[in-house]
């Protein structure tokens, strides 16, 4: 057994959704995302024409081989060079060939998303035990790192910054992807009572409001929206909309309003495009100037947090730190898949 600081670790997964990189891919890569998941033609010809706008590319995959790089150089920094790498579920370098690559091995991963949901984390479990079926791997699993104050600390100050520049800014927005109403009170540990995605992300947004009142000398008023509603009309998801609501405070005389999408950690399409096309498009059209202040991304705080979570539940795996991590591991019936009882790895 070798004594780098991330052992017993043999390598460390970063695990994304993946999106297309030329036109080509943007329908293979549509119809995968929402293959028996009740999206209507309508809403899937309209994201196409989205990416269309794009040249058929989404920034993700190359914003997260750019983590993957960052993570590895922080990782060298203190020692380690086991393998960083990047799997994704709706394109390749699928997952499923990924970890077929890198049995037989023990396994960390990371998740490029911060809370607490079925999309947002059980669905990659069961990505994990679909994949690592049949081969010789241990995988476990950083827990969802929403709450931590490392993370919350790199957006208020990239947020307090941008904000600072654009001077004049009222009203704070942040934004994350909508879910459906039943898949939020699905989330989390039932033990806990449900709603796992909306709590974290209201108590972000609190916490956040109280970071960039400190740090720009301000305090405006903050409040939680979402964007990039999909799935039938008639089906409740949770709001208010990013539109709706820029449209509701301009009715009160809001004229600069700051964007901060707290729910994802890259600039990807659901940030370029829901909020940089068309939540700024029905934002001028009332009037209001919107600054859409920066993700996570490669900021170095963040991947340094990335790589002490890391560690730590490395040394939790060599038995030196027992709990200290694992601790808040999902439970069995964690972020519930309302449609299907599927495996899912990196449970307690
Ligand atoms: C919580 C959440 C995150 C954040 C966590 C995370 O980051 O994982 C996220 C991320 C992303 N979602 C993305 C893209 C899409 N999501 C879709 C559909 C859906 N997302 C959902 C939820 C989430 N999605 C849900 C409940 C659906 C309905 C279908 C279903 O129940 O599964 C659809 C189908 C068309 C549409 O309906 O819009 C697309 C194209 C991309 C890639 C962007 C790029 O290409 O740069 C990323 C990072
Ligand atoms: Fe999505």
């Amino acid at each position: 057994m070798s004594g780098h600081p991330l052992a017993p670790y043999d390598a460390c997964v970063v695990l994304s959704f993946g999106g297309p990189e030329g036109p080509d891919e943007v329908l293979p890569f549509l119809r995968r995302v929402t293959a028996g998941r009740g999206i209507p033609d309508e809403r899937l010809i309209e994201v196409g024409a989205h990416y269309a706008l794009f040249g058929g590319v989404s920034p993700i995959n190359a914003q997260n081989r750019a983590l993957v790089a960052a993570l590895a150089s922080e990782f060298a920094g203190r020692g380690v060079d086991i393998p960083v790498v990047l799997a994704n579920r709706n394109t390749p370098p699928f997952v499923e060939d990924v970890l077929a690559e890198l049995s037989p091995g023990r396994i960390l991963v990371l998740l490029t998303s911060a809370y607490r949901s079925y999309s947002s984390c059980r669905q990659y479990r069961e990505d994990l035990a679909r994949a690592a079926h049949g081969h010789d791997l241990v995988i476990d699993k950083i827990e969802a790192y929403g709450d931590q104050p490392a993370f919350r600390d790199t957006l208020a100050r990239l947020a307090g910054e941008a904000i600072d520049a654009a001077s004049g800014v009222e009203h704070v927005l942040t934004v994350a992807h909508s879910i459906p109403l039943a898949m939020d009170d699905a989330s989390g540990p039932p033990e806990s009572g449900g709603n796992a995605y909306s709590t974290m992300l209201a108590e972000v947004t609190i916490d956040l409001g109280a970071r960039l009142a400190e740090r720009t000398g301000v305090a405006r008023p903050i409040d939680l929206v979402f964007c990039s509603r999909s799935g039938p009309p008639n089906q409740p998801w949770l709001e208010p909309d990013v539109g709706d609501r820029i449209e509701e405070l301009a009715t009160t005389g809001v004229r600069r309003i700051a964007l901060v999408p707290i729910g994802f950690v890259s600039d990807h399409m659901e940030v370029r495009y829901d909020l940089d096309v068309q939540a700024r498009e029905r934002a001028e059209a009332v009037e209001v100037a919107t600054v859409r202040t920066p993700t996570v991304g490669t900021d170095p705080q963040f991947v340094a947090m990335l790589a002490d979570l890391a560690l730590a539940r490395a040394a939790e795996a060599r038995g030196e730190a027992p709990g200290c991590v694992s601790a808040t591991a999902c439970p069995t019936d964690c972020c519930r898949n309302l449609r299907a009882d599927l495996p899912a790895l990196c449970g307690r």
